[in-house]
């Protein structure tokens, strides 16, 4: 039954709305104060909240209320009563997150459809963003270039054993996706995968975050521990959690248990952890931000995860599955990505890795052509690309080329040379081979040897010959 939880300082008027959404089949809960609304809330979260502006002999108003429930628990829809005469104050709470108001006095009939309308929409809403998510998370980890198979090797090493694993790679390479991966295909996939973000939590909630909370009389706040029992815990961005909760979290990790916050009883809870950084972990413990003790506890299997730039020939076939996600899940026009576009992104600097690329192609979905292959045009301009060969840069690049006497030396220089013409020209591969003085086929069979994928659907079969024939 739908729980609604009326605030009104007259009382009768939170009867007569009280009685009428209960005959209508919802269930009530009634206050007259600030005070009792919070307590109220943090009982439990109601369906949705009718809150009336003015409270009399109250420390916070309607108002105040309101922007604390739209900071803290935002699926709540509430609906504002305002008196007559208050109306710019109402469209004032709409701005800041109401869902609606009724003005006092209001009929029946009125005040049933506003609360029937949100509650819709907030259904609707909360299932959207649960399909979002579903859907968001990829089922399977994109990638076949020599460094991603690698990875990929190493993660399916640790999903058969029960090992703490720490992910170390760049900001938006993929670390929760793996961490995701592995739980997945481990045998703790029946339960819940849940999440930590260490850098955003307090010192002082940390404890009642990961260990829970109770109280005599209250109901049982289980933490994100327990709520991990039988499955995995992520700890996202570890290199920030506080020296106070490095330690708190080391004991637990050395104990294997931990008591709730207010509560005495021992509780022992089997949930795997994988942590994740951005940062080097080791200099970090060099200097003094980071416990060596706690780092050993989390480390037990180190895992490096990939950033773009050392799997280039990976970007076109994320690119593409981007793109197809994308048009799966928001109805964004399913486009292909053109020979020069695909060549091009693969010269480009990803400072955001994966994620960066992600929200390139979303942006060029939503505000791009509505079909046809996605264009160099299309793409952002130099700003975003990797040092543009000035001359001065392809003139040493040709020099180093030119006499460096070792051929993995000379490979590698190449490799970065056409690299940067390409980028130079657009990712117009003709240009390109005009420039550097190849036929244009000849520039295509060099870019594969060299790794470089010239064709976005193809990408994955010539990685993968490109790997075959690696030692
Ligand atoms: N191999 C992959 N295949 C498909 N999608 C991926 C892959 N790796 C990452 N992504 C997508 O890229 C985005 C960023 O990935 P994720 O959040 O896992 O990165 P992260 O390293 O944990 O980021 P942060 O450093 O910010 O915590 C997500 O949308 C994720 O779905």
């Amino acid at each position: 039954m739908s729980d609604i939880l009326i605030v009104d300082d007259e009382r009768d008027i939170r009867e007569l709305i009280g009685d009428i959404l209960e005959d209508e089949g919802f269930s009530t809960r009634r206050v007259g104060t600030s005070d009792a609304c919070i307590a109220a809330l943090s009982d439990q979260l109601p369906a949705l909240m009718i809150l009336d502006i003015w409270l009399k002999d109250s420390d916070m108003d309607g108002i105040d209320i309101l922007s604390k429930v739209k900071r803290e628990t935002p699926e709540v829809p509430v609906v504002i009563i305002s008196g007559h005469g208050n109306v710019e104050i109402a469209v004032a709470a709409i701005k800041q997150g109401a869902y609606d108001f009724i003005e006092k006095p209001f009929n029946i009939d009125q005040l049933l459809v506003v609360i029937r309308r949100a509650m819709e929409t907030s259904r609707l809403r909360r299932e959207n963003s649960e399909l979002r998510r579903a859907e968001a998370t990829p089922t399977e980890l994109v990638g076949s270039s020599p460094a991603f198979r690698s990875f990929r090797a190493q993660l399916d090493k640790v999903t058969r054993s029960n090992g703490r694993v720490m992910l170390m790679g760049a900001p938006g390479a993929g670390k929760e996706t793996a961490a995701r991966y592995i739980h997945r295909n481990s045998p703790r996939a029946g339960a819940a995968f849940v999440t930590m973000n260490c850098a955003a939590i307090e010192a002082e909630r940390l404890e009642a975050a990961l260990f829970g909370r109770e109280s005599e009389g209250q109901q049982v706040e289980p933490g994100l521990l327990e709520q991990a029992d039988e499955g995995t815990l992520y700890l996202d961005e570890v290199a920030d959690l506080s020296p106070e909760t490095q330690g708190k979290l080391l004991r637990v990790l050395v104990d294997q248990r931990f008591q709730r916050v207010g509560g005495s009883a021992q509780i022992n809870v089997d949930a795997r952890i994988i942590s994740a950084t951005a940062r080097d972990l080791k200099r970090e413990i060099a200097a003094g931000r980071f416990r060596e003790e706690l780092y050993h506890r989390l480390n037990v299997v180190p895992i490096h995860v990939p950033a773009l730039e050392e799997r280039r020939s990976d970007i076109p076939e994320l690119a593409l599955h981007f793109i197809e996600l994308f048009h799966q899940a928001e109805g964004l026009p399913a486009r292909e990505l053109s020979e020069d576009a695909a060549a091009l992104i693969q010269t480009m600097s990803w400072p955001g890795n994966v994620r960066q690329l992600r929200n390139m192609i979303e942006r060029i979905l939503i505000l791009g052509q509505d079909r046809g292959a996605i264009e160099p045009g299309e793409l952002p301009g130099p700003d975003g690309a990797m040092g543009a060969g000035s001359e001065e840069e392809r003139l040493i690049l040709s020099n180093a080329i030119a006499h460096l006497p070792l051929r993995e030396a000379r490979e590698l220089f190449e490799r970065e040379y056409l690299l940067t013409q390409i980028n130079r020209f657009g990712g117009n591969i003709s240009r390109t081979a005009n420039f550097v003085g190849m036929e244009r086929s000849a520039l295509h069979r060099k870019l594969k040897s060299l790794g470089v994928v010239t064709s976005a659907k193809t990408g994955a079969r010539i990685a993968a010959l490109i790997d075959e024939g690696e030692p």
